[in-house]
């Protein structure tokens, strides 16, 4: 008996297949590519993610050809939509976390009045469905009007598995148009900004079965037709639940194109300062805060391309470098940055060029203006300034001498999690749970993966480090 468990990332969809003690027997992975056809938007095209998909399957099917699947889980990315049609097709690019076009629609929350920051428990920014929906009502209403779907991007690729709708409420918590309080759709929120309530789904847990695999999805899978399929959960929600972080007490960083930090909690108590996040977990009972980096591996790979790196020179820089990188900074702001981070709108920027400066120092910089948007999202999270050490997962934090600078940048410990993909771990696990194979989330700690020490800070280059953060601060807190 297996389960298999797809991760839609923003980068790349990760496909896993666990077996009945959540031993990893196979992974594999395939990239697609992030569009910013304009400033400040940032798509992808569904059917780049769908292909992808089919091509991930077989590939990890090939690897493992005796696994049985039993069922299928989701997991993805967060807070951006799909604009779906009647027949589950987009009717234009998926518009992403990382999009900052509906920042003038935030407006619409100002007015929204009541206590909507009690219910919504998180900050306003534009890069979530709510505001990217208003855009697109304002400002593509045609394409608004061909939408009978708006759809999470995980739910959409559901809907492609099983041609149904619905959403689970670690996603919907994403949204900007859901009310933790009450753990449901924001009625009041929708109908305040004017959209059309029929758009968004019926919302049922992470782990129950949400569907089965149609005939037409399970041809080109080369799956079996009417495999049940998991729910699935948002995901940081399933990377919480795939590393076995089941109680509260522990912070986690996972690095992939964006970046997140996060503690569980088992009771409703977000960021009073709407500085940082606060979602349901997947596991349908408790809640997780967050303080999460937009400009993380999403910027990384921007630096590299450019400068034409490969990801081993640019994270080789790491050690080759000193801290410091001779006096370069570098400000990670490609993108508008999270709520933790005022004072963003100068952009990103290399800053105090010089003539012996190589680009080995700009790749190195690069790394520590990361590594620094990382710190400050950590100095955010409430709760977190007290952990002396911190669990590391996600594709971005493969490197040795990355996560060597990271252990001294963070100045703590890094507790590396056996598994090369949290998410769709995560989301594995939840196809087990909705067969039934474990009886809920809880049950699945048995079969967590390891976790051993990968980086301990050298009080040398921490101090290093800790100059150079002051001198980063000056810029990234104030605007150019
Ligand atoms: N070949 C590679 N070697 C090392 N790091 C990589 C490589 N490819 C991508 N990365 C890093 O991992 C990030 C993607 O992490 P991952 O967890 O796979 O992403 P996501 O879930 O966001 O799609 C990239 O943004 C980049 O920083
Ligand atoms: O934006 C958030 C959390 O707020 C992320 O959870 C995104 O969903 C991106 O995740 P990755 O694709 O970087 O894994």
């Amino acid at each position: 008996m297996a389960f298999l468990g797809i991760d839609l990332g923003t980068s790349s969809v990760k496909a896993i297949i666990l077996d009945e003690q959540g031993q990893t027997l196979g992974t594999s992975k395939v990239d697609y590519a992030v569009r910013s056809p304009q400033s400040r938007w940032a798509e992808s095209d569904p059917a780049d993610w769908w292909r992808a998909t089919v091509e991930v399957v077989r590939e990890v099917r090939t690897k493992v050809p005796q696994a049985r699947i039993q069922a299928l889980g989701l997991s993805g990315q967060m807070h951006g939509v799909v604009p779906t049609d009647q027949q589950g097709q987009p009717v234009r690019a998926a518009m992403l976390w990382a999009d900052s076009r509906a920042e003038g629609e935030l407006y619409h929350y100002f007015e929204l009045g009541g206590d909507i920051n009690r219910r919504l428990a998180n900050p306003l920014l534009p890069g979530m469905a709510g505001p990217l929906l208003c855009w697109l009502a304002r400002h593509e209403n045609a394409n608004y009007q061909a939408m009978r779907w708006a759809l999470q991007p995980k739910d959409w690729l559901r809907w492609q598995l099983t041609g149904q709708a619905a959403a689970d409420p670690s996603d919907a918590s994403g949204t900007l148009l859901y009310d933790l309080s009450q753990n449901r759709w924001d009625e009041e929120v929708i109908a305040g900004l004017g959209l059309n309530r029929a758009l968004f789904p019926s919302i049922i847990p992470a782990g129950a079965q949400a569907g089965t695999l149609t005939q037409k999805a399970a041809t080109e899978l080369e799956l079996p037709a009417g495999l049940p399929i998991a729910t699935g959960a948002a995901d940081t929600a399933a990377a919480a639940l795939g590393t076995g972080l089941l109680s509260p007490g522990v912070t986690q960083l996972t690095l992939g194109t964006g970046a997140q930090i996060i503690q569980l909690r088992s009771d409703f108590r977000p960021d009073d300062s709407l500085r940082t996040h606060f979602y349901r977990a997947a596991d349908g009972s408790n809640w997780y805060s967050m303080a999460a980096v937009q400009n993380a591996g999403l910027v990384l790979d921007w630096v590299r391309q450019t400068l034409n790196a490969s990801w081993e020179e640019m994270y080789a820089s790491a050690a080759t470098v000193a801290p410091g990188a001779e006096g370069l900074i570098f400000l990670p702001d490609l993108t508008r940055e999270r709520a933790h981070q005022p004072a963003n709108h100068h952009g990103g920027a290399f800053l105090r060029l010089r003539l012996h400066h190589q680009r080995a120092h700009m790749l190195h910089a690069a790394l520590e203006g990361v590594a620094f948007g990382v710190r400050l999202a950590l100095e955010a999270l409430p709760g977190a300034q007290e952990s002396s050490s911190l669990r590391l997962a996600g594709g971005g934090s493969v490197h040795p001498a990355w996560r060597q600078m990271l252990a001294d940048i963070l100045n703590r410990e890094l507790l590396l999690v056996d598994t090369s993909s949290a998410s769709a771990r995560g989301a594995a696990l939840l196809a087990g749970i909705a067969s039934g194979h474990w009886s809920d989330a809880r049950a699945t700690a048995a079969v967590a993966p390891g976790i051993h020490s990968n980086g301990v800070p050298q009080p040398e280059r921490a101090r290093a480090y800790q100059e150079s953060y002051q001198q980063f601060l000056k810029h990234a807190l104030t605007n150019l």
